[in-house]
């Protein structure tokens, strides 16, 4: 196996309040990494950097070769649309738009025609169990449905990487599980890497292995009390 994306000593701050500390980290093609760690402990930090959506103060994140850390914005923001998905706690679709149309959406971004994208988000909606809920928006669609028309968003473009910052945290855990063996089955088929962020070891058993990010740090011993 070799290694997809990293992260290399990375540290963050926002303003005063450090959030990761040297951090480092290394994913493999095809890996689904689980980040746990408490709350405030810079998971989310961490997949932000990871993703190019954050730049680090210091240390090194480099995909598929790339120096991501020293790209500028445009580039980065390049980076994310052609080789990332990206999947969040509330699916956060765009309310106006349908839901094949949310599903076309990074196809549409990414300069496809709409009638190559749309039928393209429309074969997604048999395979995650979503038939006939096309022309559904957002507010009429169940917080499962809306999570896994989410997951089609995010897997459409068959991004290399696609980053999950606690994809079923606002699902109950039935509807959670179920997203997440979509999640999976589908990354596996299309292999792709998969960093999902998640404080539920019940969801961080999917995955292949886990990391703990502790004060910044991933893996970081436990302090000894003094
Ligand atoms: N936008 C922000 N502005 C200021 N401080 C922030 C911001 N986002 C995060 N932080 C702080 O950075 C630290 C790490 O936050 P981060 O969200 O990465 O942790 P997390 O492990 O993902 O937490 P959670 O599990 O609660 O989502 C925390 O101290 C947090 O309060």
């Amino acid at each position: 196996m070799s290694v997809v994306i990293e992260a290399r000593d990375v540290t963050f701050a926002f303003g005063q309040t450090p959030a990761l500390r040297g951090a480092s980290v290394a994913v493999d093609a095809g890996e689904i990494l689980a980040i746990m760690g408490p709350s405030g402990s810079g998971k989310s930090t961490l997949l932000h950097c990871l993703a190019g959506i954050l730049v680090p103060d210091s240390g090194e994140i480099l995909f598929d070769g790339i120096r991501v850390h020293a790209m500028a914005e445009t580039q980065r923001s390049s980076l994310r649309r052609d080789r990332f998905g990206f999947v969040f706690q509330f699916g956060q679709l765009v309310p106006e738009l349908t839901a094949v149309e949310n599903v076309a959406l990074p196809l549409l971004l990414s300069g496809v025609r709409r009638s190559q994208a749309l039928p393209k988000a429309r074969a997604w909606f048999a395979r995650l169990g979503l038939d006939g809920l096309e022309h559904r928006r957002s507010g009429e669609l169940s917080g499962g449905q809306a999570q896994r028309v989410a997951l089609a968003r995010g897997l459409v473009a068959e991004p290399q990487v696609l980053f999950a910052d606690e994809p079923t945290g606002a699902l109950d855990s039935l509807t959670g599980e179920q997203v997440m063996d979509l999640l999976v089955g589908t990354a596996r088929e299309q292999g792709t890497t998969v960093i999902l962020v998640t404080h539920e070891p019940r969801i961080a058993a999917y995955a292949d292995r886990e990391v703990m990010v502790r004060d910044g740090r991933v893996n970081a011993p436990d302090r000894i009390a003094s």
